[in-house]
């Protein structure tokens, strides 16, 4: 039985860290095993200009635990309004590593998001100019369909359409939770590529709804049927380099998440990695942990991997059920089984 796994320092590709004390609290469980993530814009107000962003960016730094060279992706929020001049300027200094589209209403802050996409066609054609990633919320808003099927019909009737009408933009659907989105992605060539959750890997819909409601468990996309959970488990550890890690760690305090209309979002950051571990060793794939976690993503983004490393142990990690913030208590997601792979810190800074 193995007993250690040393690999390249993880990258968190989907992350909410949001702002002030919930900021504060998060962050630290982030930065502890990864080096770098890319930061999602939903925050209230939405960051949606390159000075939103470089403002979140100095707030994020500052709030990095004393030592961490941890390394924030900031993404802006694509809007009907957005200027294709701020995207690309923001893209040639750095500051930005991607651009998130939310259809409108689709999920969390998702109200400033787009409706009509002929509107933001010009920005969507500068990206794949420049070859600035498009980061992709991938569900329709339509109310006659389906929550299931919410994420497959998206494919259909927006993201097919959306690539073949921008040739060349480089588009990344995140939190994938379906069959149908790894079989489109591995239908495609190299501009269209994936994150896969670590909730998603664990989880189905029973889990929400059997025996009780489970809140905790209320995630957008909305976890599907076994099947789908399969199928991620068969694309997340099958070495293809389209798809890789983003934990879409989301904390909602406890009280935001336990009301008669509570909010979606897995809290995942500080055991993502005990938990990928033992899901990876359940399907006889542990050899192929660091290509998921620490290879792909980078490739796609075309950074290079990180030069340092992490060793996971066999072993109990010490991670809290919930965290304490300003805000109030947020809850650790339960993977639902005993973790038997714990990060060592031995030698972690
Ligand atoms: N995944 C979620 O259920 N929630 C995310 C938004 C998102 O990633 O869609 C959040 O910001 O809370
Ligand atoms: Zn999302
Ligand atoms: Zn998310």
């Amino acid at each position: 039985m193995t007993q250690s796994l040393t690999i390249r320092t993880p990258d968190d590709w989907h992350l909410h860290l949001r702002d002030g004390a919930m900021l504060r609290a998060v962050l630290p469980h982030s930065t502890a095993d990864f080096a770098r993530a890319i930061i999602m814009p939903n925050l209230v107000p939405p960051v949606v200009t390159s000075a939103d962003a470089t403002a979140y960016r100095d707030r994020i730094l500052a709030a990095r635990p004393a030592g961490s060279n941890f390394a924030p992706l900031m993404t802006l929020y694509l809007t009907e309004d957005t200027d294709a001049d701020d995207v690309a300027a923001a893209h040639a200094s750095g500051l930005i590593t991607a651009v998130k589209l939310y259809p409108a209403g689709a999920t969390t802050n998702s109200a400033s998001g787009v409706s009509d996409f002929d509107r933001v066609q010009a920005v969507l054609e500068r990206m794949a100019d420049i070859g600035l990633p498009l980061c992709v919320h991938g569900e329709v808003t339509d109310p006659t369909i389906d929550i299931f099927d919410r994420e497959a019909a998206f494919i259909d009737r927006v993201l097919d359409p959306l690539r073949a009408r921008v040739p060349g933009l480089r588009v990344v659907m995140e939190h994938i939770t379906t069959a149908q989105a790894a079989d489109y992605v591995r239908s495609a060539d190299s501009s269209l590529a994936a994150t896969i959750t670590t909730h998603h890997l664990v989880i189905n819909r029973n889990h929400i709804l059997a025996g009780g409601i489970r809140p905790h468990y209320y995630c957008l996309p909305v976890a599907k049927r076994e099947e789908h959970r399969l199928a991620l488990r068969a694309a997340a550890t099958s070495n293809d380099a389209r798809f890789f890690l983003g934990t879409d760690s989301a904390p909602h305090t406890d009280p935001a998440k336990l009301q008669p209309c509570g909010c979606a979002g897995c809290f995942t950051a500080p055991n993502t990695l005990p938990i990928l571990a033992h899901v990876f060793e359940e399907e006889n794939a542990l050899h192929r942990l660091e290509a998921f976690t620490s290879l792909n993503g980078p490739a796609f983004y075309g950074l290079p991997p990180n030069d340092t490393q992490l060793t996971l142990e066999r072993g109990a990690p010490q991670i809290p059920t919930q965290i304490d913030t300003d805000d109030g208590p947020v809850t650790v997601f339960d993977p639902g089984f005993d973790l038997d792979w714990r990060v060592s810190r031995a030698f972690s800074g």
